[in-house]
């Protein structure tokens, strides 16, 4: 098993593709399946000790990937058993069944074990799972009674909605899922949209998700994410690439015996209305390691290190200034206009989130000629680039083109793109970052990883990396100003 950190992030096409390239060269997909499968049993052979193991098995490839599992796991000598929703469909899953020696229950029928692995659907679901248990059989009168043929005998089948008193499949997954000790699901938790990362139907959550070959959207993007558990990639022997990654471990900078506080980086924040957010912004930059941060505006008290003064053209004239950042607490008045306009004639690389996402034009952005990071959430990145059904990452990728800046889509699911395509996910933010202040901090780190003159995307992953990390390390309860104290610590540990 791999960690996900830096992996690619391939949709349900890019992998088929991928699968495609490898199967071009003489692999079958039989001989995948059979990786899959083998990869899928060492894993569950190292979970399960000596517990029972049932597999649920659909009637696609995700399904034949559970049919070599359960073969495997026998030979192994784990004690496992088959549940099936249907036969299977497709060649390779076909062939897959046809290696299982032992019985196969119906989904419905299904008995819990304390380790449940789910094999229904993976990357090619196409609707929700709202359907009976029971398959029906599309007969011709030359079949008739083929009904009465155990499982295991190829019929045509397809699925009526659960009639009254049936437990429908979502039902039986949730039930087995409750009753095992340990829940895993394969490629994805049945139910999940594979690249837009909703929910078609809900499914229990998972202790674990087993990626196969790559990790896809639904793993990282809300709300598919969240049911999916822990996260590990197996190598089945598929090469991946993709402008899309999972984000990682920043590299950065340190001090040496030549540093000194420009070197560092200076990082000016504007103020407005609200100096709170902007005081926040402050700290956050400091705490995340500039070496010199001015806040211009009213405000006053600790910390002393902070350098503030009052917003004048000749105070945002300063040469040394590597980040400006601009929004947090900034109001939407005429005087926020004013210096929102003066930011973005300063010449300075931009960091430009809240109230100051809500006064800006995309097309004036780019227009810019410095760096400029945009940090919207939901409802700001809405106003500016209006609403859509696409998908988050979809989204995040066409605005960074549109406004050519890199684009902080903040949430559960930060997705940070680049006006090249290339894409960021960030997985797993802990829930207790929904707190007043905690967007102010985000944009005050972005701010000291961009006066640092790192790459404008790499600024702005090291900056939620950074803001993740420091959230995790506070655990629960945290207030703003806890977590921009706590960048310290995130950026110690690197
Ligand atoms: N390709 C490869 O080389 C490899 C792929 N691998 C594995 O394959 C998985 C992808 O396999 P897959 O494409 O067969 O899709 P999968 O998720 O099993 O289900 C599709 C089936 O479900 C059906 N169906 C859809 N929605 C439904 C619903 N709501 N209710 C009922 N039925 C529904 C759909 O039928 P249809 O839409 O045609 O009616 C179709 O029959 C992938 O996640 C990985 O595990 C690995 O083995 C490595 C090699
Ligand atoms: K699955």
């Amino acid at each position: 098993m791999i960690g996900i950190e830096g992996q690619p992030v391939l949709t349900a096409a890019e992998m088929r593709a991928a699968e495609d390239a490898v199967i071009a060269t003489g692999v079958s997909v039989e001989m995948l399946m059979e990786r899959a499968g083998t990869a899928i049993a060492g894993a569950v052979r190292r979970l399960a000790g000596a517990n029972e193991v049932l597999i649920l098995c659909g009637p696609g490839n995700n399904g034949g990937d559970g049919y070599v599992a359960a073969r495997v796991l026998a030979e192994m000598g784990i004690a496992v058993r088959v549940a099936a929703l249907s036969e299977p469909k497709t060649d390779a899953a076909k062939s897959a069944r046809a290696g299982w020696l032992g019985p196969v229950e119906t989904l419905a029928a299904a008995k819990p074990a304390p380790i449940l692995v789910d094999a229904l659907f993976g990357t090619g679901l196409t609707r929700p799972l709202d359907a009976s248990t029971t398959p029906t059989l599309n007969r011709s009168p030359a079949d008739a009674g083929a009904q009465s043929k155990p499982l295991g005998t190829p019929l045509e089948l397809s699925w009526a909605p659960a009639s009254a008193g049936e437990r429908s499949v979502v039902e039986c997954l949730h039930s087995l899922a409750n009753a095992a000790q340990l829940s895993i699901a394969i490629d994805l938790p049945s139910g999940l949209a594979t690249d837009s990362g909703r929910a078609l139907s809900t499914p229990p959550v998972f202790d674990l998700t087993l990626a196969l070959g790559a990790i896809k959207p639904a793993h990282l993007l809300q709300p598919a994410a969240r049911y999916c558990g822990q996260i590990h990639l197996l190598d089945i022997g598929v090469p991946t690439v993709s402008q899309a990654e999972v984000l990682k471990t920043p590299s950065l900078p340190t001090p040496g015996p030549d540093s000194h506080k420009y070197t560092r980086g200076m990082v000016a924040i504007i103020a407005g209305t609200m100096s709170g957010a902007s005081d926040l912004a402050a700290l956050a930059a400091m705490r995340a390691g500039a070496g010199y941060v001015t806040l211009l505006g009213d405000s006053e008290g600790p910390p002393h290190a902070l350098v503030r003064m009052p917003f004048s053209d000749y105070a945002l004239a300063n040469e040394r200034i590597g980040a400006l950042v601009i929004g947090p607490g900034l109001g939407r008045d005429d005087a926020a206009k004013a210096r929102l306009e003066a930011a973005l004639t300063s010449g300075h690389p931009l960091i430009i989130d809240g109230d100051a996402l809500r006064l800006l034009d995309p097309d004036r952005i780019k227009a810019l000629d410095v760096p400029v990071i945009l940090t919207p959430h939901s409802g700001e990145f809405d106003v500016l680039f209006g609403k859509s059904n696409a998908d988050k990452i979809t989204r995040a990728r066409e605005a960074a083109t549109r406004a050519n800046a890199i684009v902080v889509f903040k949430g559960a699911d930060t997705v940070i793109a680049a006006p090249d395509g290339r894409v960021r996910i960030a997985p797993g933010a802990s829930d207790w970052l929904s707190t007043a202040g905690t967007g102010d901090v985000l944009a005050g780190a972005i701010g000291a990883m961009l006066a640092a003159r790192l790459d404008p995307l790499d600024a702005a992953c090291a900056g939620v990396w950074l803001h993740g990390d420091a959230a995790r390390r506070l655990g629960a309860a945290f207030i703003a100003d806890d977590l921009a104290e706590a960048l310290r610590s995130a950026r110690a540990s690197l």
